[in-house]
């Protein structure tokens, strides 16, 4: 058995960069950017008005001037002429602020008869001009690698960018193994289960950025596993869950090998997630989750949501635990790192403390959903009291 952090070190150095494409900008969000986005315009392109009114020569203003309006500048429709000595353009949001003007007076500060227009007695003194290129200018970027946040997105359009360069989802093949298991929604047999884990492990990998395609259950036979295996063909990693033990009907270490899986490691010192396996198969990376739902979702949390930001180049991969003090005492630890479902609360003070829950099998999904993270015993902690800083993942 090996440790968590040498089991980290070895999935991820599987995990080879996936290579990029072009995408729609409208495809784009969530994705990770491969390559700068560089503007190739000035926003706004021009100086334009933040509010409607009238746009004047900010030395003529004061309680009581009079202006005489000669023209109207609106979006997308610039005015033509210049504003001269006690002249006014009426103008609009968004709209280009004439030659000769660089104050803006809103309208609620003027009354207007006919095209005269007068100032009020109180005058704010903003200017409500937004200059040329306040946004951004040409040659502004926005930088790679990071995933493309909704405003991001936003951002790209402004600059003009209708397609951006990602890095390409990686492929990911879920093979779930057994025959006790069938899809959700078909009629079980008396000795039967819903297969949940592919489904748990499906969602989680898609919000990385991975594209997951679920193959068939293959059954608990060698024709069948290979079967299988077949069609993951062109994925960058294949997942297989279950028949990762030691049991007469675990077949999917010997069906490996027997495909020519290089194999990193078998068995980690981890809990839940003994017997987790990692390997090569031909040009795909490829992990054995145990079967049990909450041991194939932690080992998907912990390891495989790494390797996935890895091979979209995400340049820290790995996820920093946080610090919060335990809401009770917690006994001696075993040589097995522990994750432990836990939930997270703010205790008088403001600060956030966590509390594991009270059954930590790694069958029981329930448990699973009500946690909001996974508390980290290390191998051989000693016992602790209330109130010990220990260290936890969010999931
Ligand atoms: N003698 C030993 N027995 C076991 C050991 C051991 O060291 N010695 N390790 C235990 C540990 S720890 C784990 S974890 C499990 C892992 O076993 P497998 O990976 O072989 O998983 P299975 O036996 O196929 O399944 C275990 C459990 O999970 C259910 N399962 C499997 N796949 C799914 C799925 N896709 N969706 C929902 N549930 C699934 C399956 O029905 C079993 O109940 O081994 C222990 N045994
Ligand atoms: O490692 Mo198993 O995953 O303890 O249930």
């Amino acid at each position: 058995m090996i440790s968590v952090d040498e089991a980290l070190a070895k999935t991820l150095a599987l995990a080879t960069p996936t290579g990029t494409e072009n995408v729609p900008l409208a495809e784009a969000a969530g994705l990770m950017l491969a390559e700068d986005i560089v503007a190739t315009r000035n926003q706004p392109p021009f100086a334009s008005s933040a509010m409607d009114g009238y746009a004047v020569k900010a030395v003529e203003v004061e309680p009581h001037a009079m202006f005489s309006v000669i023209g109207e500048s609106a979006a997308g429709h610039g005015f033509d002429g210049k504003v001269g000595a006690g002249q006014a353009v009426r103008i609009f949001t968004g709209a280009p602020v004439p030659e000769g003007a660089d104050r803006v007076v809103i309208q609620e500060d003027v009354t207007r008869r006919g095209n005269l227009i007068t100032l009020e007695t109180e005058l704010d003194s903003a200017t409500y001009i937004r200059p040329l290129g306040d946004d951004f200018s040409v040659g502004d970027r926005i930088t790679a690698p990071r995933v493309l946040s909704a405003g991001d997105i936003a951002l790209a359009a402004s600059m003009n960018t209708p397609e951006v360069t990602v890095a390409k989802r990686p492929e990911v093949a879920l093979i779930a193994t057994g025959d006790e298991l069938v899809m959700p929604g078909e009629a079980p047999g008396p000795d039967q289960i819903i297969a949940s884990n592919s489904f748990g492990l499906k969602a989680m990998l898609e919000s990385a950025g991975a594209h997951v395609r679920m193959l068939p259950i293959a059954r608990d036979t060698r024709a069948s596993l290979n079967q299988t295996f077949d069609l993951a063909e062109g994925a960058d990693l294949i997942v297989t869950i279950g028949g990762a033990s030691v049991g007469d009907h675990d077949l999917v270490g010997d069906v490996t090998e027997e495909r020519g899986m290089e194999r990193s490691f078998y068995k980690i010192a981890m809990r839940p997630g003994k017997p987790l396996m990692a390997g090569r198969v031909g040009n795909a990376a490829m992990i054995g989750l145990p079967g049990n739902p909450v041991s194939s979702m932690v080992c998907g949390q912990i390891f495989i949501l790494p390797m996935i930001r890895m091979m979209l180049g995400h340049p820290t991969p790995l996820t920093t635990p946080k610090r919060a003090k335990t809401t009770v005492a917690m006994p001696a630890n075993g040589p097995r790192a522990h994750y432990m479902r836990a939930v997270l609360t703010t205790d008088d003070s403001g600060n956030t403390v966590i509390t594991p829950l009270m059954r930590q099998d790694s069958g029981l999904l329930t448990v699973l959903s009500e946690a909001n993270a996974l508390l980290i015993r290390p191998a051989h902690a000693e016992a602790i009291e209330a109130g010990t800083q220990v260290s936890y993942l969010d999931i």
